[in-house]
């Protein structure tokens, strides 16, 4: 596929981020790829993948794979692909498009223009780029992501804690003409409607889909138990 229609197959769909932190059960490449095998045969028009796990998935399906490098860090946060090296091992694994942390908290943020252009003329695949706040997102839509999530809003200094998705990020950045997808926090369907009718081109669902752990937490905590 070349990079338009690659982007385009993502156009008004679901895309399902199927990872799991370390020392989580389902962290194990078999076990995430047949999460991300019940993502395709429920519907999903993408994945979103750790780089640990996106030769396996490409090998099961045809779906565009997002893949992102995770580099963690003591108390922190983790980073969310912060290298040119990061996105040639993501591509070379079978990703259709990396996905790049793009916040004022990333080292190479200054670079980032670079970086793009470079991921766009050496590995030939759209970039999404992961922000926090909309100065972010027009930041990276004017260095040339082809994408641009609000993955980290809620999850840096910069930007608002929220309890559930951002769609007023959303709506600010689709009416900048940005090319918006919502990622982070989406725990009902409804929200993903709401998100496509305030402008969004696509929208990330992770954990509500792919964490039995989680949504176990969620109910047994309706029954007075905690893990
Ligand atoms: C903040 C950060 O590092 N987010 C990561 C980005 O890839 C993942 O841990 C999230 O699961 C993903 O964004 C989907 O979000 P949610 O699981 O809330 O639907």
């Amino acid at each position: 596929m070349d990079t338009a229609a690659t982007v385009k197959a993502l156009d008004g769909g679901l895309i399902v981020s199927c990872q799991a932190p370390p020392g989580h059960p389902l962290r194990d490449t078999a076990h995430l790829a047949a999460v991300a095998e019940c993502a395709r045969d429920g519907g999903a028009t993408g994945l979103r993948l750790d780089a640990d796990d996106v030769a396996e998935v490409r090998r099961r399906t045809v779906l565009p794979i997002i893949g992102i490098r995770k580099h963690v860090r003591v108390g922190r946060r983790p980073l969310i692909t912060p290298t040119y090296e990061d996105c040639v091992l993501l591509a070379a694994a079978g990703s259709d498009i990396v996905a790049v942390e793009a916040t004022a908290e990333s080292p190479g943020v200054d670079a980032f223009a670079d970086r793009v252009a470079r991921v766009h003329t050496e590995l030939g695949v759209p970039v999404m780029a992961d922000v926090a706040t909309r100065d972010e997102g027009l930041a990276a839509w004017d260095a040339g992501a082809d994408l641009v999530g609000t993955t980290l809003s809620g999850y840096t200094a910069g930007s608002a804690g929220a309890d559930g998705p951002d769609l007023d990020l959303v709506e600010r950045l689709a009416a900048d003409g940005v090319r918006v997808v919502l990622e982070g926090r989406v725990s009902e369907p409804a929200q993903v409607r709401a998100a496509l009718d305030r402008g969004a081109y696509a929208v990330v669902v992770g954990k509500a889909i792919t964490d039995p752990l989680a949504t176990t937490v969620r109910f047994a905590a309706a029954s007075g138990r905690r893990p």
